[in-house]
């Protein structure tokens, strides 16, 4: 009888990343034709779970998400970690690479609270410590107050109960993952762009073990993966940071890449959009799309990013 295989998985602890880690054990398994005992899911704490009563930008942004995993990772105690692409910093670690994205699902923000923007009571207190929901948001409704909420899917609903706020935003692919398919409003992401990276789950290994690059390419979507690949390099080209509201929606439309991004003020009040078409092989066409963009944008908005023009 062979061996039994055996790769630890890291993950978060949220229900939404155990969710994750579920569905990419899953495909591994299948892909290889192995029992999912195979697999051992290793829920590692990370910073950002442990802090929550403050928003997210202000106590370190994205990295809270993914350093302790990173950490796990270089040290040889998991072998691959599983990621929400949306919370993964355009820059990661050389010694980490990104080996598969799992097919994409449903790249949509949903409302929960309202029936649509337009159904949201006039002045209504909306909970979201995203600086893009927030922008688009005042940008559509600027009657609407923000108010900051975090914590995971089941707390912010649960807040929302709770009377903190009259709605808020979620992710519906997080939704669905969950299995709460049928909550809230979807707004269509044609109108309302999601986050770059929304919807695409990651898997990470050591960029020098080879053995792991293998098995996680042949879970990978090629498609999935150059969307988000273009997203990400729109973000790092705009200098954004967790403090910069920017939206994005790529899909891929014969062998080329249709990327169409959104920039704002942080007060919604401004708003620069803009959409670029280019072969998945241009690796510029992201930094192009940055800088039209960033050349056509006021003062209220490149206060907000470091990209150069
Ligand atoms: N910031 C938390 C986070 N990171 C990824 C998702 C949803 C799943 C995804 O986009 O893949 C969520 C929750 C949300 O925005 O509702």
């Amino acid at each position: 009888m062979p061996a039994t295989p055996s790769l630890r998985l890291g993950t978060r602890r949220s229900p939404l990343a155990m969710a994750q880690a579920h569905e990419a054990r899953a495909r591994l398994c299948a892909a290889q034709g192995w029992d999912e005992s195979a697999v051992e899911l290793v829920p590692v704490v990370a910073s950002g779970d442990k802090i929550q009563d403050r928003p997210l930008a202000d106590i370190g942004g994205k990295a809270l998400w993914t350093r302790e995993l990173d950490i796990w990772l270089r040290e040889g105690r998991i072998d691959i970690a599983v990621h929400s692409m949306k919370d993964v910093e355009t820059e990661r670690p050389e010694q980490i690479a990104i080996g598969a994205i799992l097919p994409r699902v449903d790249k949509a923000d949903v409302l929960v609270g309202a029936a649509s923007l337009a159904a949201l009571p006039q002045g209504a207190r909306i909970g979201t410590s995203a600086p893009r929901r927030a922008a688009q948001l005042l940008h559509r409704r600027p009657d609407c107050h923000v108010v900051p909420i975090r914590g995971n899917v089941a707390t912010r609903i649960g807040k929302l109960a709770a009377g903190e706020a009259d709605a808020t935003f979620l992710a519906a692919a997080g939704l669905a993952r969950l299995g709460e398919d049928d909550v809230g409003a979807r707004l269509d992401p044609e109108e309302w762009l999601p986050a770059p990276g929304q919807a695409a789950i990651g898997i990470e290994c050591r960029s020098d073990d080879a053995a792991t690059r293998d098995l996680l390419a042949a879970i990978d979507h090629a498609e999935s993966h150059a969307e988000i690949t273009a997203e990400r390099a729109l973000l790092a080209a705009l200098g954004g940071s967790c403090h910069s509201p920017i939206a994005a929606l790529s899909r891929i439309e014969g062998g080329d890449i249709v990327l169409r991004a959104a920039i704002y003020s942080e007060d919604g009040i401004h708003r620069i959009e803009d959409e670029a078409r280019f072969a998945i092989a241009d690796t510029s066409g992201p930094a192009a799309l940055a800088r039209q963009l960033l050349s056509a944008a006021p003062e209220a908005i490149t206060a907000l990013f470091d990209g150069v023009r």
